[in-house]
């Protein structure tokens, strides 16, 4: 079961600095933000300024129309009707008035839509470029990093960001567009009563506080789930996936894998609930507070207006802008904590860009000798994984010799899968070193190094693509080159298989979409084995993707790839020691270390383990 969140080691809440310190996030924020579309940014920012001021001037023209309505009023000229007042004229003043305003409401409406089209447009090329830098940036991670169950907490929170962020766009927009409004508002206010406006801002303090209080709250709680919330993802997807039903029905998982996808829900909406409920009965106790201030500046206002001092359009004037400069200052107070609150968010994005990766080229990175004359040697070797306490190879001494075939042999979890993941510098070594040709592996160029080494591993991936590009991905630069996919096909016995598809080379196959057709598991191993072919490597590695392959069909691709790996490096590992015996030179690993080495007949001939576990074999099928 999960660990409970509540009482698992957990992220502490925020701090107040902390908060602060995220919008430090803001400016690489925006200029992504710019450098996603620049002419959309100014766009919107610019429609925005000319929005800001209207509401202002509105007011303003209201206040002149209500004193030229009074001032009509007391002249007491008493039309009879409508025609009439018009004719006379006096209506003109007036009549400007209106249409002034009428304008200005019109044109500010045409606005809101241009700019709500504009950021609209921005958020998504924003989503998709952050989307795309993401999967950038992921491309460029350890495999180690990969398998840090922190770091997919991370990429998980990162990727939500990339949606998430696009509220925020619009928010600082916005922000910056009530805070010019607030201003001209302010300015005309100023001239009126000063010290109001002062009054407002102190009475809406308390609820820009509750606000950001709890979005750190709710940025916590957020942040604590997200191993949860993955396992909720990961529990749906299993109970509801083509490849996961099979075994969901045959062991009637769905009940078991729907409990406890609601224990993990009700969890999550549980704790979700109680934040809500306490920000409303917060929000609504300290948002009165502000409301009181309001209604104090509002009755003096009224018995400054009785006593004189201002007219009925600036009674009129002064409490509009009053209530808009409320409205206005509670919305930027808590936008303001809201954009914190975000910033925070934006930390996860830009620590994941942040992480940097390991394994890479140094910056005078050599190229891999073509031809590769020695081969590989590994010198005292050891390697752990993450966190683990037990190496999963260690004191590793041995030689791969260019040209040679070797096989490596050893019971489950010996390390051969690591020994490979070394060479192919998927890894690197804790102790000891790698030397190819006489250099350390690390002083190669490391796409060069990959682009040498063709590795299939156990679990290869299953492209839902179509036949020929599942073998096509193997060397990504001719996946066009349908002579090269036919001929690896060829030398995988992978022909055979895609020519029973009704689509041939063009068949769709898995079975994720409407028109894939599934293969068995040895025929997917076929097309996994091809991909290998496509590689122009020196150093070919079958990691045992030969397991769902009948005993015939293991032994024929095993003996092509021996014939074909002519002049090539390679490395097979196989739990079938039929095939193991082709291999000029066999390694076998014992619990993380090399036990013996020699060819089929030396270690047979020594008697040792290699010996023991062939006679079991052999004996097996006597
Ligand atoms: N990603 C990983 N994180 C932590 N430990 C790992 C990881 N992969 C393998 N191990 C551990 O390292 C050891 C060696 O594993 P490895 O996969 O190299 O064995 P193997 O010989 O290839 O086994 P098999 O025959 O089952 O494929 C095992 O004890 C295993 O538990």
């Amino acid at each position: 079961m999960p660990a409970d969140p509540r009482t698992a080691p957990s992220r502490p809440q925020p701090t107040l600095r902390e908060r602060f310190n995220a919008m430090r996030n803001l400016p690489p924020f925006l200029r992504q933000v710019w450098a996603t579309s620049p002419t959309l940014t100014l766009t919107s920012l610019g429609i925005r300024l000319v929005r800001a001021v209207m509401p202002v001037l509105m007011l303003y023209i209201g206040k002149l129309i209500i004193d030229e309505v009074v001032r009509l009023v007391g002249l007491g000229l008493g039309f009879v009707d409508l025609g009439q007042a018009w004719d006379s004229g006096q209506l003109d003043y007036l009549l400007w008035l209106v249409l002034a305003e009428f304008g200005l409401a019109v044109l500010s409406d045409l606005l809101g839509r241009l700019v709500s089209y504009a950021e609209g447009l921005l958020s998504e090329l924003f989503t998709n470029a952050t989307s795309v830098r993401l999967m950038e940036h992921a491309a460029t991670l350890d495999l180690e990093d990969f398998e840090d169950p922190e770091l997919q907490d991370k990429l998980d929170r990162a990727r939500r960001q990339t949606m998430g962020r696009m509220s925020l766009l619009g928010q600082l927009f916005g922000q910056v567009q009530d805070i010019i409004t607030v201003a001209s508002f302010a300015a005309g206010l100023l001239i009126y009563a000063p010290w109001l406006i002062l009054l407002l801002a102190v009475a809406l303090l308390p609820a820009f506080i509750g606000e950001s209080h709890f979005n750190a709250l709710g940025y916590t709680l957020n942040f604590q789930w997200t191993p949860e919330r993955r396992q909720l993802e990961y529990v749906r997807q299993t109970g509801a996936s083509v490849e996961s039903a099979k075994e969901v029905k045959i062991f009637d998982l769905h009940r078991f894998l729907i409990d406890r996808y609601r224990t993990l829900a009700d969890g999550f909406y549980g704790a979700n609930r109680a934040l809500a409920r306490r920000r409303a009965v917060w929000g609504t106790l300290l948002s009165s507070l502000g409301t009181l201030g309001y209604y104090v500046a509002y009755a003096y206002i009224v018995w400054r207006t009785i006593r004189g001092d201002f007219s009925i359009g600036d009674l009129t004037f002064l409490a509009g802008s009053f209530r808009r400069l409320r409205q206005l200052l509670e919305g930027l107070l808590v936008g303001f904590s809201q954009v914190a609150g975000q910033a925070l968010y934006l930390d996860d994005l830009f620590s994941f860009f942040a992480i940097e990766p390991e394994i890479r080229s140094k910056p005078d990175a050599v190229p891999v000798p073509r031809p590769v004359t020695h081969g590989f040697v590994f010198e005292n070797v050891g390697f752990r994984y993450p966190d683990a306490e037990r190496w999963a190879v260690r004191h590793l001494d041995f030689e791969l010799r260019a040209g040679e075939v070797l096989a490596l042999v050893g019971e489950n979890g010996a390390g051969k899968t690591t020994l490979v993941k070394l060479l192919a510098r998927l890894y690197d070594p804790d102790e000891g070193r790698i030397l190819l040709d006489g250099r350390d592996l690390r002083d190669y160029d490391l796409d060069d190094l990959r682009a040498n080494i063709g590795v299939i591993f156990q679990d290869f991936v299953r492209y839902h693509l179509t036949a020929a590009e599942n073998i096509g991905v193997g060397q990504i630069g001719s996946m066009d080159d349908r002579e090269r996919i036919v001929d690896a096909a060829r030398r995988a016995m992978a022909d055979e298989v895609i020519d029973a598809l009704p689509g041939g080379y063009d068949q769709l196959i898995g079975r994720r979409f409407k028109t894939g057709v599934d293969l068995s598991g040895g025929q997917w191993q076929k097309i996994a084995i091809a991909r290998a072919y496509m590689r122009d490597a020196q150093v070919m590695i079958l990691d045992e993707p030969t397991a769902a392959l009948d005993a015939r069909s293991e032994y024929e691709v095993f003996r092509r790839f021996k014939e074909l790996s002519h002049q090539r490096t390679a490395v097979l590992i196989s739990h079938r020691f039929s095939s193991v015996r082709m291999a000029d030179r066999i390694l076998v690993l014992e619990q993380g270390r090399l036990e013996a080495s020699g060819t089929h007949e030396q270690l047979m001939a020594a008697g040792g383990r290699y010996a023991e576990l062939f006679e079991l074999q052999a004996a097996g099928y006597r």
